[in-house]
């Protein structure tokens, strides 16, 4: 089984390394194609991969074709791929807001899986959601998710609604995280913290709440009661944030990037 993965960005490269340091695939299985050759460059300086400078010599001879190219990159990508492909191969997009029809009338292929991944990816903390083409056989949707899983989990849902619902949620939201985060070191820093001092409570305030949210069964709200005592500091803050309708602005922005993915799939 050969995998090539196109586009070596953020997510390509992610993809490429969780799969190359897997036992299920393994870096001799691995190829990469970019066409910027600056990147080309660096892929060759690591040693770590098999990069390809030309759709000819990889395409072709490849099982499973990860699409990690930015979507206003796709159609002259598709254009390129169409003469170069046929129909047993499985084609696993990565890409916001491009359908799988799309995907299937411009390659004119049936073998189709679209994901939503997440940056996290890169530590092997990611979520990925991933869907099927019915021309998907069970046993080829394993074994994607298998590659999916060497970048950290991953979850199968039922129709395209959830792959751009979960970019509202997890695809772009650790940027609304970063977002939480600057905010909260603007604020250290506004304080007198020191910038070095400033992360060490940020990093650490986040990195140890969900670490008990991880490890109980208990709902962010009630982890908040035991963090606020009546009349306390941490009431002063929540209301605060009630006061200013906090949460449906974070929900709204969740939507947004949801109804973006939605309308980014309609330009097509
Ligand atoms: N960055 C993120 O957090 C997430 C990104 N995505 C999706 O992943 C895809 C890639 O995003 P990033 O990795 O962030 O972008 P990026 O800009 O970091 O990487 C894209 C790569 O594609 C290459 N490229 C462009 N045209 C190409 C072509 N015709 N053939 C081969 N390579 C080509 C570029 O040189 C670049 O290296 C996007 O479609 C995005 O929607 C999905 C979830 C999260
Ligand atoms: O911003 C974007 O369009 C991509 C999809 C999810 C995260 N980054």
């Amino acid at each position: 089984m050969k995998v090539l993965v196109i586009g070596a960005g953020n997510m390509g490269l992610t993809y490429s390394e969780g799969m190359a340091d897997s036992v299920l695939l393994g870096k001799q299985k691995l190829r990469i194609f970019d066409t910027d050759p600056k990147k080309i460059e660096s892929l060759r300086a690591t040693q770590k991969f098999d990069v390809y400078t030309s759709l000819d010599d990889a395409l072709p001879k490849s099982d499973i074709v990860f699409l990690a190219v930015k979507p206003y990159h796709s159609e002259d990508l598709f254009k390129d791929m169409k003469p170069l492909i046929n129909d047993e191969q499985i084609f696993v997009s990565l890409m916001a807001g491009v359908n799988i029809e799309t995907i299937q009338k411009e390659l004119g292929i049936q073998k189709v899986i679209r994901t939503m991944p997440n940056l996290p990816a890169k530590v092997g903390k990611g979520v990925t959601s991933y869907t099927e083409a019915n021309a998907v056989s069970r046993v080829e949707l394993l074994m994607i998710r298998q590659l999916l899983d060497t970048t950290g989990t991953s979850i199968h849902v039922t129709s395209e609604k959830f792959i751009d619902a979960s970019t509202g949620i997890s695809g772009s939201g650790p940027a609304y995280v970063f977002y939480f985060m600057q905010s909260m070191l603007e604020a250290a820093q506004k304080m007198g913290f020191s910038d070095y001092d400033s992360k060490i409570l940020v990093s650490n305030t986040f990195e140890g709440a969900i670490e008990l949210f991880n490890q109980s069964n208990i709902s962010p709200e009630r982890w908040i009661d035991k963090v606020a005592s009546k009349g306390g500091t941490t009431q002063a803050a929540i209301d605060s944030m009630e006061d200013n309708n906090v949460k449906q602005l974070i929900q709204d922005a969740a939507y947004a990037a949801f109804d973006r993915a939605v309308e980014l799939g309609k330009d097509k």
